[in-house]
């Protein structure tokens, strides 16, 4: 759905050095997939999400978005894709209802079916009870439900959006995910950017780490985190049990490396935690041993990014 190959962007000022800000990124988002930039403050993110959506050229670089090329087709591309701006674009002044059936206008939809379109987005957002209300009056969640059914009042095969949560509560957030899902699920590709961990964690399918402008890491959130260095085990056992334990998981395949122990608590490093529990917990019942609390903690995608760049993200 989205191809780029070495694309580059840097920004030149008379009275500043030059700026790379996106220097030779290769992006490959899949069909119907949740495909998450992620990076650091000033990484590249807008940038990118500008130049696909046809607001900023790019220096260098071939793409294709939806079967359109960007250099050659842009006005194909503006047709087939959406794009909510990290602002929105709603008018203080104007309903749900009117911003919905002028942006359909804007792409030539005619007045009656601009009139249903936007009573089905209404519905589908959850926006119909306060549709007719000044948006000036709504709250950030509800201003954001609006953004995402303008993006997508043209039926986009591609929906391209510019850190749809930053700025909203836990609830609201939670709410734009559900939509961003429902809309994966009526077919739409997305492509967010972010800079919560916890967000590209929990709702995209891939993620491209970018940092300075470039691709520090590219995969399913999972695979990331499990490259970097596997799952953690923490059991916590008897006292008087503690050494035994130590002694039995030690010749283990799945255990590649028990910490030293710590009272009656042993860290135990494995490739996959859910494979490795039920192994642990029969050794252990093979030798009478039985731990009384048993943790699983996963690597997060700061682990990952900290493990590429030295840095943490947040
Ligand atoms: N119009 C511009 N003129 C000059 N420099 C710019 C311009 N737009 C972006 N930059 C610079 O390019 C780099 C990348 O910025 P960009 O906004 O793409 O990063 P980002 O990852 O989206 O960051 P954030 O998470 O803060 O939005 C930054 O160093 C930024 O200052």
């Amino acid at each position: 759905m989205i191809v780029t190959k070495g694309l580059r962007k840097s920004f030149r000022s008379r009275r500043s050095a030059p700026v790379d800000a996106v220097r030779g990124l290769d992006l490959t988002v899949e069909p119907g997939e949740i495909f998450g930039l992620l990076g650091p403050n000033g990484a590249g993110k807008t940038t990118t999400m500008r130049m696909l959506a046809t607001l900023v050229r790019p220096d260098d670089g071939e793409v294709t978005l939806a079967g359109a090329d960007l250099r050659t087709e842009p006005h194909e591309v503006r047709r087939r894709i959406g794009y909510v701006a990290q602002g929105g674009g709603t008018t203080d002044g104007a309903s749900a209802r009117e911003e919905l059936v002028l942006q359909a206008r804007f792409y030539g939809i005619g007045k009656a079916e601009a009139g249903r379109r936007a009573e089905q987005a209404l519905a589908a957002f959850e926006l119909t009870e306060f549709a007719d209300r000044p948006c000036a009056g709504y709250s950030g969640g509800q201003r954001r439900r609006v953004d995402l059914a303008l993006g997508v009042i043209h039926r986009p095969r591609l929906l391209i959006l510019d850190e749809p949560t930053v700025g909203l509560d836990p609830q609201s957030r939670a709410q734009v995910w559900a939509e961003v899902r429902r809309l994966r699920e009526e077919g739409m590709t997305v492509l967010l950017t972010t800079h919560y961990l916890d967000e590209a964690d929990a709702l995209c399918d891939r993620i491209a780490i970018v940092d300075h402008g470039e691709l520090v890491a590219e995969g399913a959130p999972e695979q990331l985190k499990r490259e970097i260095s596997g799952d953690v085990v923490t059991l916590e056992l008897a006292a008087a049990d503690a050494e035994a334990a130590e002694k039995v998981l030690t010749g283990l395949d799945c255990v590649h490396r028990i910490e030293p122990r710590e009272g009656d608590e042993l860290r135990l490093y494995v490739t996959d935690g859910a494979s490795a529990i039920p192994q642990l917990l029969h050794a252990l019942a093979e030798a009478g041993l039985r731990p009384e609390q048993t943790r699983l903690q996963r690597p997060s995608l700061d682990d990952v990014f900290l493990a590429r760049t030295g840095r943490t993200i947040s």
